[in-house]
């Protein structure tokens, strides 16, 4: 990797120049974990992704946010490779996390799933007891003891906010569990990898309000340890869950910032309208 991802832009350039402006909002003053830069994405013929160009800081909650079929989802596939089980899709450009290609043919596909995990919009629990849930990963691929396998799910279970709820009924059937609880189970699922990056595909939509409120709580509470990433239609969910927002619109990433900025003073106008909810 260069080192290009790590700076600013060169202060030398002229500080009005809006492609300066939004670097720099682009790029914050934390850590990038991740840097992708100009990517492309393409389901067979359709482009799905356009250039885009957004650092992800470390151990901060990066929301992304624009109208329906605007890339979003595409681009949390492309960070974890679940583009590759799919021979028609394709990606250029790069993403790099910790200065390392994600994209490279050399990459540990196993690996780099452990380390950037994903919870999709709706619980999958697979059919099998809460623990069994939780211990199949780690128990298999770190070959933990009976013990560290007991202690892992407990671990994850408490850090995802479900332990209580189901100390007592470990051996159940995770289907038995709410909507909200099957939710939580599979972020503990997903804690249990002990991976860097966690990405949540609009991790709410499917749950009622107060089930909704557990999540966001917990992804606040995650970025102590992680680098979170999350895709929401919710606006207020963004502004309380992010501490950087990225916009999208027809497969472009039109501008990012802090939260504060996008929503008291996004720069472009297709920002602002979509903030509005004048269009998505
Ligand atoms: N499997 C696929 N085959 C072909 N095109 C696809 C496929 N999945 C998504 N697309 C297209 O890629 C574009 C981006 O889709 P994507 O799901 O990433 O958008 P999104 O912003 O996450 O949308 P939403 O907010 O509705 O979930 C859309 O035009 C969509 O129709």
């Amino acid at each position: 990797m260069t080192n290009r991802h790590a700076a600013l832009p060169s202060p030398s350039r002229n500080p009005i120049d809006p492609d300066f402006v939004q670097g720099v909002a682009n790029r914050t003053t934390h850590r990038a974990k991740i840097v992708i830069e100009d990517l492309d994405f393409f389901y067979g013929p359709t482009q799905a992704l356009d250039g885009v160009t957004l650092d992800i800081p470390e151990k901060q909650v990066t929301g992304l946010i624009g109208p329906s079929g605007c890339g979003k989802t595409t681009l949390l596939r492309v960070l974890n490779r679940l583009y590759d089980m799919y021979p028609d899709e394709r990606v250029t450009g790069e993403a790099l996390m910790d200065g390392e290609s994600i994209l490279g043919p050399e990459v540990d596909l196993n690996l780099l799933r452990w380390r950037i995990g994903m919870v999709f919009q709706g619980p999958t629990p697979f059919p099998m007891s809460i623990f069994e849930n939780i211990a199949l990963g780690p128990r298999d691929l770190e070959s933990l003891s009976r013990q560290d396998t007991a202690d892992r799910v407990e671990e994850s279970l408490t850090r995802a906010a479900l332990w209580s709820e189901v100390k007592d009924r470990l051996s159940s059937q995770a289907g038995a569990l709410s909507i909200g609880q099957q939710q939580r189970l599979c972020i503990a699922r997903t804690l249990a990898a002990r991976p860097e990056v966690i990405l949540f595909d609009e991790p709410t939509s499917a749950l009622d309000p107060i089930s909704g409120q557990k999540i966001e709580a917990l992804i606040a509470d995650l970025k102590r340890d992680f680098t979170v990433v999350f895709v929401t239609h919710n606006m207020e969910q963004a502004q309380r869950c992010a501490d950087k927002v990225a916009f999208f619109y027809l497969g472009e990433m039109i501008e990012a910032g802090s939260t504060g900025q996008m929503f008291d003073a996004p720069r472009q106008r297709r920002t602002q309208d979509y903030m509005a909810g004048t269009f998505g």
